[in-house]
């Protein structure tokens, strides 16, 4: 099938790339130039594992090209909307001018009987909306959330857990269920429903996840006072399998570009709709999470005997999870800023998100390596569990600090292996050792 793919970013790129891999003749639009020109040359615009080989490859078979001419999706079957619904500065509601500007300017390029599929994130009710518009051509509209997590982008979107279509028409479903085709064929389950239905399981997905991630770091508040250890509840708890073990490691929180923008958008659209109470619990969960930052930049504090003035700091991470060089709401970054703020000198290292992090924050400062940015540190910060953190050798890096002294904020070094080194390690939710 001929299909467009309109933003080309974290989700769009992925997803392009996936439906040319599953046969599809695809095009993918974006009013980025510059990104446009470095897809086109096969070079992902953003760090995503296995994602580089699959656009390389698909773009050698000719059923994959970029552009930003939306006249090229004329021919296309399927639109797929995929740009971006960032929250909206000084509030919580999510900005729907991309989605807006990109349903607009597909209109006049629409053929009759063709499908557009929205796969943004958005506010229930809007799909509603930009069906009347769609419909007023002679095309139809379906709400077609994606799951994917950065890191795992194409695993995720070539091997969905669940595909959910929200269509008003029949044919809808049908076209839809063509273009998954292999994906359904392999057995991931098909959730048929309506437009706000669709709508509503996405954000309910990510105020789940977000809601069990604050639920652990909620315990872990109350494990620092008595001395208990979260990640032992956690384990504990996980083996109840009505609970599970996914998503509870507690830590410096969530971040990213999706679920804390998400849970205060839903907030923000139950308000409008009348329902805000329903959804007062998750002001509770986005207030654990953003604690946990203050925490981490406490626990600083409190290893330099009090106070971070004229204090190195060394910050392993700068990506909101390791694995993306998205810097989206990342904790590690504004725990970095937290501790620079309160007088620290403090150099940050990422194995992937620094050019990132260099152009959002240029007053923080940068080291080339994880060793260099610990080069005398007082204390050392982990805030993003990349591999090469993890396999760190806690004897070499206590060779270039002043002090031996670890945050370990994600609950992810082996904190025996780093005390034998003589560090004083302190984690979020756990008494030392
Ligand atoms: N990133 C993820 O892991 C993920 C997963 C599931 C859902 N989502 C949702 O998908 C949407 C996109 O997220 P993202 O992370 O890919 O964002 P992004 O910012 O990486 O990408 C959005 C892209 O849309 C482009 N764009 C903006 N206006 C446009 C227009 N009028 N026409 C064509 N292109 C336009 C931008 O230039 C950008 O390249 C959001 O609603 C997000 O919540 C994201
Ligand atoms: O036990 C956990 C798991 C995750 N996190 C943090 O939570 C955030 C989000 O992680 P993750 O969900 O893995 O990454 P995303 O790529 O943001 O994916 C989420 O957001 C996407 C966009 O909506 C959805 O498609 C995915 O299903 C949903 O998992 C990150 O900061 C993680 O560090 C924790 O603190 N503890």
């Amino acid at each position: 099938m001929k299909l467009s793919v309109i933003g080309t970013g974290y989700l769009g790129a992925t997803h392009a790339a996936a439906m040319a891999e599953i046969g599809h003749d695809v095009v993918g639009i974006d009013v980025d130039p510059a990104k446009v020109a470095s897809l086109n040359a096969g070079v992902v615009p953003f760090h995503e594992p296995g994602l580089p080989e699959l656009l390389t490859a698909m773009l050698g078979t000719g059923r994959l090209r970029f552009t930003t001419d939306l006249a090229q999706a004329a021919d296309c079957e399927v639109h797929f909307l995929c740009v971006g619904t960032p929250q909206r500065k000084g509030e919580l509601a999510a900005d729907l001018t991309y989605v807006d500007a990109a349903v607009t300017g597909l209109l006049p390029h629409l053929a009759v009987g063709s499908l557009v599929a929205g796969k943004s994130t958005v506010p229930v009710g809007t799909a509603a909306r930009l069906a009347a518009l769609v419909e007023a051509r002679g095309a139809d509209l379906a709400w077609n959330p994606e799951f994917l997590r950065e890191g795992k982008a194409v695993a995720d979107t070539l091997h969905p857990d669940r595909i959910v279509l929200g269509v008003t028409s029949e044919r809808a479903e049908k076209v839809l269920r063509d273009v998954y085709a292999p994906m359904v064929a392999e057995g991931s389950p098909v959730v048929v429903t309506d437009l706000p239905t669709a709508e509503l399981v996405k954000v309910s997905a990510n105020s789940f996840l977000a809601t069990k991630i604050s639920f652990i770091n909620a315990i872990s508040e109350v494990c620092e006072v008595v001395g208990a250890d979260v990640t032992m509840v956690a384990e504990a708890i996980g083996h109840d399998v009505r609970i599970g073990h996914a998503f509870l490691g507690a830590g410096l929180g969530f971040g990213g570009g999706c679920l804390p923008k998400d849970i205060r958008a839903f907030m923000a659209r139950a308000g409008e709709l009348g329902a805000d109470q329903a959804l007062t619990f998750l002001k509770e969960v986005d207030a654990i999470n953003v604690r946990r930052r203050a925490r981490t930049v406490d626990l600083a504090r409190e290893m330099c005997g009090g106070s971070l003035a004229g204090m190195r700091v060394g910050v392993l991470g700068a990506a909101f999870k390791p694995d993306s060089d998205d810097i989206r709401d990342s904790p590690a970054l504004d725990v970095a800023l937290g501790v620079q703020q309160a007088g620290a000198a403090v150099r940050v290292y990422d194995p992937h998100a620094m050019a990132n992090a260099r152009t959002a924050f240029p007053t923080l400062a940068y080291a080339d390596s994880a060793v260099e940015a610990c080069r005398d540190a007082d204390v050392v910060l982990h805030l993003t569990e990349w591999r090469e953190f993890r396999e760190m050798d806690p004897a070499a890096l206590g060779e270039v600090v002043r002090q031996r002294n670890v945050v370990d904020a994600r609950n992810a070094l082996d904190r025996e292996r780093w005390t034998a080194e003589g560090w004083t390690h302190r984690a979020l939710g756990r008494r030392s050792i």
